[in-house]
């Protein structure tokens, strides 16, 4: 299934100079949604997760499902002021812009392999700052899964200790 035509191209979101790959018409669409989280249980499954962790808020919509898929847990990454219980928090560059993200203390066990999945891969700042306050919670982060890469803002390079999969590459902002 070629999922790239599912996923639309808006220049100039949310700012100039940026173009916004959006994935609402992958998500709209039962075959090509299906599709995505089967191969991205199948990486997790492969990588003997036994968690799943996901950053606000689009990474939710594919890590949810997955988990569920593999009768697995599903922690959140959160944007600040979100989460009720005691926080890590951690602060990362964007795209466009900056932002800082928490996860409660008590989210992962020592020693859980976990798999971070979220629907793009940018500057690979989210999901650094989410490697970091896992190895703080003495989990092991063993992958991480997107359905979009942009290969120009080089987002592989920080996460080269781990496995990265992306299922759809694009090149130019
Ligand atoms: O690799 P990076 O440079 O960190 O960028 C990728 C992140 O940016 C987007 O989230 P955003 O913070 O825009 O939040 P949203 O999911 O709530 O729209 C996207 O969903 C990723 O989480
Ligand atoms: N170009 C882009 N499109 C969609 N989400 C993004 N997050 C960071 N950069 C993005």
């Amino acid at each position: 299934m070629d999922l790239k035509e599912y996923i639309a191209s808006i220049e100039g979101f949310p700012k100039e100079g940026i173009i916004f790959r959006d994935v609402t018409g992958l998500l709209a669409n039962a075959d090509a949604f299906r599709y995505a989280c089967d191969q991205l249980a199948d990486f997790a499954r492969r990588l003997q997760a036994d968690v799943i962790v996901a950053p606000e808020s689009r990474g939710f919509l594919f890590g949810a499902p997955v988990a569920c898929q593999l009768g697995i847990g599903f922690v959140p990454v959160r944007k600040p002021g979100k989460l009720p219980r005691k926080t890590i928090s951690c602060s990362y560059d964007l795209e466009y812009g900056s932002n800082v993200l928490e996860m409660h203390v008590d989210s992962i066990l020592p020693g859980q392999r976990v798999v971070i999945i979220d629907d793009l891969l940018a500057t690979g700042g989210t999901v650094e700052a989410s490697v970091k306050m896992i190895r703080e919670l003495k989990g092991e982060p063993v992958g991480c899964a997107f359905i979009i890469e942009l290969e120009d803002l080089h987002g592989r390079e920080v996460l080269s200790d781990l496995e990265v999969l992306s299922l759809l590459t694009y090149e130019g902002e």
